[in-house]
């Protein structure tokens, strides 16, 4: 290096020193999540949810049989009825931004009402329910020409409440769950994205004039006293974004630029991530295309690691923070973080920007459909006070130490599943037998006896174990009322 150029360790250290540098920042994040922990922990003090070793053990076969059986892997992810896949016109870009909008508003799908009452989305000539109601409003919205997607139209004048709350109508009375706070979570989010992860070139010409003079003023100038000349890093030029990306920019233009003096959204007018190229041929203006990488951006400073990504999830955005306070000590529990990071990781099989050198690190996702599958497997038990309230179809308050319990609990039960299919089959460990694809199972199988019959939407039947060993009778309970998201009513 020549001496009149300036020393970028030096300038980076000096950036970090004023903690100028959004690397400094980022750069703490641990891979440790602490959710396994935090499971353990509640799991050793529980009092009204313990694990029966012997439904542990049958459950550990027969999921194992299961999975043989399916040739049960990530491939599974792209099956679903309205998952994206790349095969369906979706770019890389459109699928990350798909899976974090997804994963942000992945939670409580609760009804009490009928299954013919209850909320459900009409798409595709069907009506949805629950998770897959989520799903259908995403993709109707974008087969609409709404890029609910697209992090920066979360913020945009084009993203009134109004059109939000079409894209989440529902085909019944019933609307969908919180959806004051599910617009809400939109907004917060695509301004974290936006600030946290934003475009350099998107930086405000102040805060950039801000940055430049206050690097001109600290820079030293060399022993000799020649100038040191400060460079502001500029933002990098798309042509030097990674391969797949800067190809889907160049050539889908995965995002649009909504112009905020638009004339009013209609179907034609705003480009959808799914039908980029029937609008492209078509002869309106078509407006700036530059795509939303604040996702990507996200994604690209976990290095690969899910617990990185995962903590990165739960310290930058509040609605992902899932934590609860047990006997006096924060647990984590993380269940939106952690299924974001595991459908990435299916959605792209491991590979690509669903590459994670620790993806074995996740645990199951602490929702209210999996722990109801581990009850009716017999691996969870209650406590008769615990088993009264649900009988009796009482309301668990978020954040109730039975809801903390049940939560931690399942999170633990995966996990001791997942040690004794290592257990019973060493072998599976090459096949990648994890917490998530047991977790994914779970659910699924839980859905499959819905459908069934076995399970209705607003009526849980359980086999309670003492009934079933003392040849009872099923027990009509209600699942009890557990919002998977400790919703903070937003000032
Ligand atoms: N632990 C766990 N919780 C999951 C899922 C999924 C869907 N994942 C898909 C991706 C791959 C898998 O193959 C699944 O097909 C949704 N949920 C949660 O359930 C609740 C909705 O329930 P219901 O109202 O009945 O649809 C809600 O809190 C939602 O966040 C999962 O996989 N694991």
């Amino acid at each position: 290096m020549s001496d009149d150029e300036a020393d970028p360790e030096l300038l980076e250290l000096l950036r970090q020193s004023l903690s100028l540098s959004k690397k400094a920042a980022s750069d703490e994040v641990s891979s440790d999540t602490g959710v396994l922990k935090s499971a353990e922990h509640i799991y050793a003090n529980a009092i009204d949810v313990s694990i029966d070793m012997y439904g542990t053990k049958a459950a550990a076969a027969s999921l194992f049989k299961t999975m043989q059986q399916r040739g049960y892997s990530t491939q599974a992810w792209s099956q679903h009825d309205l998952h994206p896949a790349i095969e369906q016109g979706f770019s890389e870009v459109g699928m990350v931004n798909f899976i974090f909008t997804m994963d942000l508003l992945n939670f409580s799908f609760w009804s009490e009402l009928s299954e013919t009452e209850r909320y459900q989305v009409e798409y595709l000539g069907k009506r949805w329910t629950g998770y897959k109601s989520l799903v259908a409003c995403l993709r109707r919205a974008l087969d609409e020409g709404v890029p609910i997607t697209t992090p920066r139209y979360w913020n945009d004048s084009l993203g009134s409440d109004d059109v939000l709350r079409h894209v989440f109508r529902s085909a019944t009375d019933e609307q969908i769950p919180l959806l004051e706070e599910r617009i809400a979570m939109l907004r917060e989010a695509g301004m974290i994205l936006h600030q946290d992860f934003g475009d350099p070139d998107e930086i405000r010409s102040d805060e950039k004039e801000t940055l430049e003079a206050e690097l001109d003023q600290l820079a030293l100038g060399p022993a000799d006293g020649s100038e040191v000349e400060v460079v502001v890093a500029d933002p990098a030029p798309i042509e030097s974004l990674p391969a797949d990306v800067a190809m889907e920019s160049a050539q889908a233009g995965a995002e649009v630029e909504t112009d905020t003096t638009a004339p009013e959204i209609t179907q034609s007018n705003v480009v959808s991530e799914a039908n980029n190229d029937e609008v492209a041929k078509s002869s309106l203006p078509q407006p700036e295309r530059r795509p939303d990488l604040t996702v990507l951006r996200l994604v690209e400073k976990a290095d690969k690691s899910a617990g990185k990504l995962v903590n990165l999830l739960a310290k930058h955005f509040p609605s992902f923070r899932d934590e609860a306070r047990f006997l006096s000590k924060r647990v984590r529990l993380l269940k939106r973080p952690q299924i974001f990071v595991a459908d990435l990781w299916a959605a792209f099989n491991g590979a690509g920007y669903g590459e994670f050198t620790d993806i074995d690190h996740l645990t199951m996702f602490a929702d209210y459909r999996v722990p109801q599958m581990l009850r009716a497997l017999g691996v969870l038990v209650y406590s008769p006070p615990l088993h009264y309230h649900i009988s009796s179809l009482k309301e668990i308050p978020s954040g109730h130490s039975w809801e903390v319990q049940l939560r931690g609990c399942s999170i633990w039960a995966v996990e001791l599943i997942r040690r004794e299919i290592l257990r019973q089959h060493p072998e599976a460990a090459a096949t990648g037998v994890n917490a998530v694809l047991i977790d994914f199972l779970l659910y699924d199988l839980a859905k499959e006896r819905e459908s069934a019959g076995e399970i209705s939407a607003s009526l849980v039947c359980f086999f309670c174990r003492a009934l079933r060993e003392l040849g009872g009778t099923l027990f009509k309970i209600k699942w009890l009322k557990m919002p998977d998201l400790q919703v903070v009513p937003r000032s």
